[in-house]
């Protein structure tokens, strides 16, 4: 069986752009690969047009490990956030035809259900303004549609450090958002990589009497010390990853034991073969594993043959039950959180597909992404905030 074309497909909406690809071979099957850049669309594009006839093309795709080598190391340049969006979309549309020709779903071919059923957590849900009484309404309809877990930022503009007042803010949000959902389910802290160590610090323990599962990102991803730093001050765990793009790079992590969970981009770090052995050499240093996932239903699925079969696996993420309702209907065989949790996926392969007339009914979109502006959340309800030409 030979790969004989590659087409991209971008579904746009108002604040991300989900790129498709359909690994295409002489034999009729088919598979898909996704992922969502922020801001790198056209880059992914590009790198995907240079990368495809020269790795791709002629390969056998029931040949992963060796595809990936090749796209891996025989590419010389250092693997980056674009090169490994493109190799992991390929790998997992790889997955899809093997599956599809074992006639089993993908999961059976990593080693098998290690679970029946896997824990899902909301994102995307807090698309209204920035008060406590609006998120709370918010977070009580997530647990109305039966997620047992959600995530949120509750920190406004700024970077390293914060005004007193948006502390103050912060504490608000978070206080009415765990009255919202009641005790027993899990409430997520998005830090997004904006604080120095003594600012997450402190805010940290201003929420800690809210019982979050998880502090993320909370300082910037490049220096694992000063990670290190607030994990070891701390009484929350923390959890990263999500910008780091070789499973080389998660070395640091493990041997300074500076996060408790790690949150590998399975559509950004090379895949699912990747992401189970990042899995396993974490689960040697007792860490968790709950990967990133802002993408579709392809993306959605990939992770959850990961989550089915890989032991030290936590909760996934899952951000299309708050956002752009076309970006489901793309995809027959969208798997879905039934009282917060998805069933494990079907095959074969993925046990989903991408409908290219949606994408062209919903083109990419010009987007570039401010994360760190006020009200960036109102973006994903499709109201570019005021003022603020960078989002549009
Ligand atoms: O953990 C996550 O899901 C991400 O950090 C996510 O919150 C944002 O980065 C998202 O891309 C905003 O559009």
């Amino acid at each position: 069986m030979k790969i004989v074309d590659v087409k991209t497909y971008v579904l746009g909406t108002p604040w991300r752009n989900i790129t498709c690809v359909e690994v295409l071979t002489d034999e009729g099957v088919s598979g898909f690969g996704e992922v969502r850049m922020v801001n790198r669309t056209e880059a992914l594009k590009g790198y995907l047009s240079e990368a495809v006839p020269n790795h791709v093309l002629g390969h056998d795709p029931m040949r992963i490990e060796d595809l990936t080598q090749r796209m891996y190391r025989n590419d010389y340049g250092r693997a980056g956030e674009v090169s490994m969006s493109a190799l992991s979309a390929i790998e997992i549309a790889c997955w899809d035809i093997m599956g599809k020709v074992l006639n089993k779903p993908v999961y059976q071919l990593l080693g098998g259900a290690v679970r029946d059923r896997i824990k899902a957590y909301a994102n995307g849900w807090y698309t209204v303004e920035r008060t406590p009484e609006e998120f709370h309404r918010a977070a009580r309809r997530v647990v109305e549609k039966g997620y047992q877990a959600l995530k949120l930022d509750p920190f406004g503009a700024g970077f390293y450090e914060l005004e007193r007042a948006e502390k103050h803010k912060a504490v608000a949000l978070v206080e009415a958002v765990r009255d919202a959902i009641g005790p027993e389910a899990e409430l997520l802290i998005e830090m997004h990589g904006r604080f120095n160590p003594a600012t997450a610090i402190e805010m940290a323990r201003l929420l800690e009497p809210f019982e979050p599962s998880w502090i993320e990102e909370p300082v910037p991803p490049e220096n694992l010390a000063a990670l290190k730093k607030v994990a070891n001050r701390v009484s929350i765990p923390v959890a990263t990853g999500e910008r780091i793009h070789a499973r080389h790079e998660f070395r640091e992590i493990f041997e300074l034991q500076a996060a408790d969970i790690i949150q590998p981009d399975i559509t950004q770090m090379g895949g699912l073969m990747e992401a189970k052995k990042l899995a396993a050499w974490a689960e040697s240093y007792y860490v968790l594993v709950a990967p990133h996932n802002v993408g579709g239903p392809i993306s959605t699925a990939a992770a959850l043959h990961f989550a089915a079969s890989t032991p030290n696996f936590k909760i996934q993420e899952h951000f299309n039950d708050f956002a752009d309702s076309w970006v489901k209907t793309a995809a027959p065989g969208n798997p879905e959180v039934v009282d917060g949790y998805f069933a494990l996926p079907q095959g074969p392969g993925l046990g989903v597909r991408f409908d290219p007339d949606v994408a062209r009914e919903h083109p990419q979109e010009r987007i570039f992404f401010n994360l760190y502006a006020e009200n960036w959340h109102l973006r994903q309800a499709q109201q570019p905030a005021k003022g603020d030409e960078s989002c549009k």
